[in-house]
């Protein structure tokens, strides 16, 4: 099968007319997505533009009218529990793991997480293929039988990425996963976002630009709870509105396809 219809084989992310409010105050106001499988896509905009809101709306942490629908089916009105049961993980700007387990036990209880109780005691000894599988992709094997605690920074975000991964999600929602990260580990992370947005969908919230414009397959401006402006990172870097949200002022001549300054500007 060629890659191109192993993608159009995978379920994909369709957001229409989607709004939250919070006690009179609309953080996401009727906004239209859609996300592709197999997409890297990366939601930028700046502070309180509605990116998170957005992301936990579509898993079910707030309560959002309109529709979001994944591989067809309809997530608004389903419970996190159900959401996450349909495929879909995310990660938070902290990562969660438990620090005084190891590497491989913090997988283990996640690959567990859709398994009974039974199941998990009758377990065999060994390392399951899919947690073997997701310490090489996120490039922790080495590290396995270390306490998740004693990871570096860069590391916690990879395992818990791994965490997804084991439990097999195929939209991955990430929430500003290099904050803190150095610059090796930036690169790291793009390049394993790469490999695996090859077999499922990622969409990404970010800040930091020069990621951005380093792996976005596609970008989403968003910009008081609408989106301002879609398209490549070429499309939006030279979209005077979104120059004009990050600046604060309409770019002067812009008549060049040059990357706009102020995507480079890290916060607005
Ligand atoms: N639980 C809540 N109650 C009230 N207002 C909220 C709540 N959560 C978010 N908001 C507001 O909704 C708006 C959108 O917030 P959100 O966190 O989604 O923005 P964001 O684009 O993710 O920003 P940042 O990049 O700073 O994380 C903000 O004005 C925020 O104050």
């Amino acid at each position: 099968m060629s890659e191109l219809s192993d993608r159009a084989g995978l379920p994909g992310l369709e957001i229409r007319q989607l709004r939250v409010s919070f006690d009179g105050f609309t953080a996401v106001d009727g906004v239209d997505l859609d996300v592709r499988p197999g997409d890297l896509r990366f939601l930028i905009g700046p502070n309180g533009a509605g990116k998170t809101t957005l992301v936990d709306a579509v898993t079910g942490l707030v309560k959002a009218d309109g529709s979001v629908r994944f591989g067809g089916a309809e997530l608004l009105g389903r419970s996190v529990h159900r959401i996450a049961r349909s495929g879909i993980g995310r990660t938070f700007q902290t990562a969660t793991v438990f620090e005084e387990l190891t590497v491989l036990q913090n997988l283990d209880i996640a690959a567990g997480a859709g398994r009974s109780v039974l199941t998990m005691l009758r377990r065999r000894t060994g390392v399951p293929e899919s947690v073997a599988r997701a310490l090489e992709t996120v490039g922790l094997t080495e590290l396995a039988d270390s306490p998740a605690g004693t990871l570096a920074h860069g590391q916690k975000q990879w395992l818990e990425i791994g965490m997804l991964l084991v439990q097999d999600v195929r939209l991955l929602l990430l929430d500003e996963p290099v904050a803190g990260m150095s610059h090796d580990e930036r690169q790291s992370t793009g390049e394993l976002l790469e490999r695996i947005s090859e077999e499922r969908t990622v969409v990404v919230i970010e800040h930091d630009m020069d990621f951005m414009r380093s792996f976005a397959r596609s970008v989403s401006v968003l910009h008081a709870g609408r989106v301002l402006s879609e398209g490549t990172v070429a499309d939006v870097q030279a979209d005077p509105k979104v120059q004009e949200v990050y600046l604060g002022h309409a770019p002067q001549e812009s008549t060049t396809a040059e990357p706009a300054a102020g995507v480079a500007v890290q916060e607005a």
